[in-house]
């Protein structure tokens, strides 16, 4: 599973991550993909970005195939699992704008600065079921994208692509996001708040400690009950000030909901568990990540790198 987690801090500046929930590594790294670069695309020709991204993503037939990018104007992707429900369009369409699955976020982050540019923009795209080479399928995603204002989600399924505004600015996997708007609402009791004593017949009850208003609060990890935890700690999370803070802030959100080897298996038995977590800041331009066995956060910033070039770069393996 994975889990995706939008916020910004009191200037407005976006704070976007994502915990990496599989069985397996792909070799993936911090990639820059600079203003020049010139990204082979099978239905654009080439993706000549507007914007310098940096992200999570391993690099095939010289694309950087994004698990998340952000780009340096504030702009942020995720793909997450979405198994059962995705469906591409087979062919592409003519017309419009024709996209590999696996180039969703890349074009996203590299041609756009807001949500609300990349709204307008997907009435006119197609998103094709075409894999990069025959090393790789098409990943079953759907993608979460935030801003400093707001975040969207997009879902291609049996019926066509679906954008949805997101005023809960976060994801997790299936089923589609509509669900979990709706099933979030099952908990609106749960309360950081202590709760007052209460008097029942002539017993008066008082709560045993701290957390007594989040009885009810789920703790599995199911797509379902990491969405009402991201949810409502990201809802609840206190106004933080400076960069440090704010990144607290992002990764303890994310470790909320994050999965520890030992609580679920995958249908061929190995287990799933959390196996990086990573997230960027607006504010500072500044990509962070940190995996399952080094909890140390690392980080590399888009402004000590050369942003005008023509080469991927590849920053650090994950
Ligand atoms: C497995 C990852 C999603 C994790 C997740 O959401 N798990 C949910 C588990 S469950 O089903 O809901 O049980 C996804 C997210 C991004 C994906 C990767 C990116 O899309 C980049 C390339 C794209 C290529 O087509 C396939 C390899 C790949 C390197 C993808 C492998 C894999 O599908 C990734 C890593």
């Amino acid at each position: 599973m994975c889990t995706g987690v939008r916020f910004a801090d009191s200037k407005g500046n976006l704070y976007f991550g994502r915990n990496l929930d599989w069985c397996e590594h792909y070799g993936e790294g911090v990639v820059i993909t600079p203003r020049v670069a010139r990204i082979p695309s099978p239905f654009l020709g080439t993706i000549e970005p507007k914007h310098a991204c940096i992200g999570m993503a391993i690099i095939e037939a010289g694309a950087p195939l994004y698990f998340d990018c952000a780009n340096e104007t504030g702009l942020a992707v995720a793909g997450l699992n979405f198994p059962g429900y995705a469906v591409f369009a087979p062919e592409p369409v003519e017309g419009t704008v024709n996209l590999a699955a696996y180039e969703v976020p890349l074009w996203i982050a590299s041609q756009f600065s807001t949500v609300a540019e990349v709204r307008a923009a997907l009435d006119n795209v197609t998103i094709v079921n075409k894999a990069v080479n025959d090393l790789w399928a098409v990943s079953p995603l759907h993608w979460i994208v935030g801003d400093g204002t707001e975040s969207l989600v997009i879902e291609c399924e049996a019926d066509g692509m679906h954008v949805y505004d997101n005023g809960l600015d976060v994801l997790t996997n299936q089923p589609p996001f509509p669900w979990h708007a709706e099933n979030v609402r099952n908990y609106m009791h749960v309360s950081c708040e202590h709760p007052e004593p209460v008097t029942w017949t002539r017993d008066t009850l008082k709560a045993f400690g701290t957390g007594a208003g989040m009885v009810g609060f789920p703790g599995g990890y199911d797509p379902a009950s990491r969405f009402v935890r991201a949810a409502f700690l990201n809802a609840n999370y206190p106004a933080e000030e400076g960069e440090a803070a704010n990144v607290t802030r992002l990764f303890r959100t994310l470790e909320g909901a994050s999965m520890c080897k030992g609580g679920a298996k995958m249908t061929d038995g190995r287990y799933e568990y959390t196996l990086f977590s990573d997230g960027f800041s607006a504010a500072t331009r500044t990509y962070y990540w940190c995996t399952y066995e080094e909890p140390a956060r690392r980080s590399a910033c888009m402004d000590d790198y050369d942003l005008d070039g023509a080469e991927l770069l590849r920053v650090a393996a994950a």
